[in-house]
Formats: C-alpha cells, structure tokens, sequence
C-alpha cells in the first residue's frame, strides 16, 4: 500500500529518501509501540486499539455531502482470463462505502464486467497503445487505485507507469503482490528472507522498499510499514476460495482514502494513516469470510463473502 506522496515499489535513492520522510511523519505512538512493536509477545493481542482507529476514519453520513465525497476509486485490471477479481474488488469498494468504482481493463473484459453489475464504470483502455494517458485523464477525478486484481503479470511498464503518475497526484495506492515483479523484490531485498521468521520478513522487506506498507496474508495477517509489525487475526474460516483477496483490495483502496483524509485533518495523530486503512481492510475481509462460512459452510464463494460486507462493517466498525 503507497501511501499518497509515499516510496516507489522498489529501487533507489528516491525510495528511501521518502520513506525515511513517511517514517518520521507517522511514527507509531507508545501505546502501538508496547503492543504490536516486532517481537512481542502480546502481538496481535490488542486489536480493539486499532480497531477503534478504523473506527475514527469512517466517513459520518451526512445529508451535506454530495456523491464522490465517500470515495471514487479506480481498479486497474481485468483481462480476457480475468474478469471476476477486478469485478470483485470494484464491488466491493462500493459495498464498503465508497461512492463510484472504475474499472480500467482490456476490451474483451470490459463488456463481460459490465454485464456482472450495472454499478460499475467501466474503461476498456488497458490494450489501447495510450492505455497510460487513458488512465492518467481520470486520475484527478479519484482519490484511490488498486493497481493489480485480473492484471496479467507481462503488464510490468504500464503498472510501473500508472503508479509513478498516480504518486505524483498524491493518490494512495494498493497493489496486488501478482502485480510486483518478483525480480523487483530481490533487487530490493538483497539478503535473503528467512522464511520461519515472516514477522521479521514483512519488517525488513518493507523498510528497503521506503517504508511503503505491506501487508503479508495468510493465518495471521501481518502488516508493517518498516518501523513495527502489526498483527491481524481476526476469525475467519478454513474456506479458502479463490476472489477473497481482490475483496480484500478493492476494501483497502476506499480505506486509504478515508485514512488518508483523515490523517490530514488530524484525526488519527501519530498513527501511519495505510497501516489504519490495511488493518481494517483485513479484518473486514475475514469477518466477512466467517459470516460467510457460518452461512454456506464448505460452498462459501466470494460473492458470498461480498453479501457479507454490509452487516460485517456494522459489527466491527459501527458498534
Ligand atoms: N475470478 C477471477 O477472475 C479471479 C482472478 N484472480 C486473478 O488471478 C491472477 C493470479 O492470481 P493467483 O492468486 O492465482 O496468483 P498466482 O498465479 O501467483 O498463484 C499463486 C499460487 O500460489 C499458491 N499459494 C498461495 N499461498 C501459498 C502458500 N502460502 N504456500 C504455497 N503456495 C501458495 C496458490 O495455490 C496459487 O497456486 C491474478 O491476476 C488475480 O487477481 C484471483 O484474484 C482469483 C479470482
Ligand atoms: N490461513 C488463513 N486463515 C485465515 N484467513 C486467511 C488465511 N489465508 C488467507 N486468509 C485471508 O484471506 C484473505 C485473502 O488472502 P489470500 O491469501 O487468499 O489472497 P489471494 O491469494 O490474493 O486471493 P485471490 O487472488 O484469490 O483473491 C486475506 O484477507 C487473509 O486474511
Ligand atoms: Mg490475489
């Protein structure tokens, strides 16, 4: 997860020199520093403290606002052999609160997304030879980008494009690891990852791509962005079916706008604003695996999980 103005997925000096700045302006106060600092072993035993910062970044209803305010996000990706996961994540951008989702796929995906929902807007640019300028007339309209659900893996320049222009507007970003070069990663990361210890990992991988936000899913989602390692173990289930990540990212990408605006109005002092919105971000998403599973059991898909989002929100954030 970029955060808006924040480090390049991978490489140089630039990287480092605005991760050392994200670290200094975001610097976890001494409550997160007890409880979730690398090592300890009350990790991921105090989630109501953050939890209760998901809580603060929600976006009040109000009748003086207009449509956009909540959010207006864009998802690249979708491709002939993909089309469900950017649908899944545009979805469920909408389903999480935001007011408009835009879809930026290939031609063959885009009337196939169409014909999933009607709320979805929807660009066939990504096979266009000016897919990047495409892109960048809408960037001034949204205030988040998921780079990466249904995007196929050859894609590398244009991602790389997208994101560098997208940072230059200040625009948080979440990417899809699919989307990450692998080579990137090793470049970055020249010592080797020692893969028993995936809470040192997440650190260290982090901080030498500039600070920049990662979340690590699996049993216990992990996130850190280079300074601690926060911990999500919100239940889920054993069901494992394919889609629950682009739920995941589409939720993230409305998330770091609400946290991003409200770290500027100050509401979330002292607190990195993308640690907040991947925090509820993941705990969303397996609260809403577990609704699920506790409905269908063994055939839960992620449709299921996105019936989920609405009553899963209320119980976690507006309780
Ligand atoms: N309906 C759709 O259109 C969907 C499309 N998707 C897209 O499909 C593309 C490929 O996504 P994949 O998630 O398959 O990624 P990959 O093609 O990188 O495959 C990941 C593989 O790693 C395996 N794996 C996962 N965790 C592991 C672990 N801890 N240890 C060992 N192996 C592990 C998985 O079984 C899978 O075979 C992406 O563009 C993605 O967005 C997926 O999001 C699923 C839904
Ligand atoms: N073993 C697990 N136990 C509980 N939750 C898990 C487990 N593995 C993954 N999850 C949850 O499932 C969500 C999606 O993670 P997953 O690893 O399935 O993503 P993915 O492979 O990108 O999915 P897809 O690309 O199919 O959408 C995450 O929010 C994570 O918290
Ligand atoms: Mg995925």
């Amino acid at each position: 997860l970029l955060p808006r103005g924040g480090a390049a997925p991978a490489g140089g000096g630039p990287a480092s020199r605005s991760g050392a700045r994200q670290r200094a302006a975001h610097a976890p106060d001494a409550a997160f520093e007890r409880y979730y600092s690398l090592g300890s072993s009350s990790l991921g035993g105090m989630d109501d403290d953050i939890v209760s910062l998901v809580k603060s970044i929600v976006p009040p209803l109000t009748s003086k606002k207009h449509k956009g305010q909540d959010g207006r996000i864009g998802i690249i990706g979708g491709c002939k052999d993909y089309t469900g996961a950017p649908y899944f994540a545009a979805i469920s951008a909408l389903k999480v609160g935001g007011d408009l989702s835009h879809v930026f796929c290939t031609k063959d995906a885009a009337m196939v997304i169409k014909s999933y929902s009607p709320e979805l807007i929807v660009h066939p640019v990504l096979d266009s030879p000016n897919a990047v300028e495409e892109i960048e007339k809408w960037l001034p309209r949204l205030h988040g980008l998921v780079v990466g659900p249904g995007l196929g893996r050859e894609d590398f320049l244009l991602k790389t494009e997208v994101i560098e222009r997208s940072k230059a507007r200040d625009i948080p970003i979440v990417i899809d690891a699919v989307s990450l070069d692998q080579n990137q990663i090793h470049q970055t990361h020249h010592e080797p990852m020692n893969s028993s210890d995936h809470q040192r990992s997440v650190m260290q991988l982090s901080a030498a791509m500039g600070n920049l936000t990662l979340v690590l899913k699996g049993e216990q989602d992990l996130i850190s962005d280079g300074s601690k390692v926060y911990s999500c173990s919100v239940e889920g289930s054993g069901r494992r079916c394919g889609g629950q990540g682009d739920l995941l990212s589409g939720s993230m990408g409305v998330m770091a706008h609400w946290a991003h605006a409200a770290s500027t109005a100050g509401l979330i002092r002292g607190m990195n604003p993308s640690v907040v919105a991947a925090f509820g971000a993941c705990s969303l998403t397996r609260q809403c695996n577990n609704q699920a599973f506790q409905r269908h059991g063994r055939s839960t898909t992620t449709s299921d999980m996105i019936q989920e989002i609405g009553p899963a929100f209320r119980k976690l954030f507006e309780s």
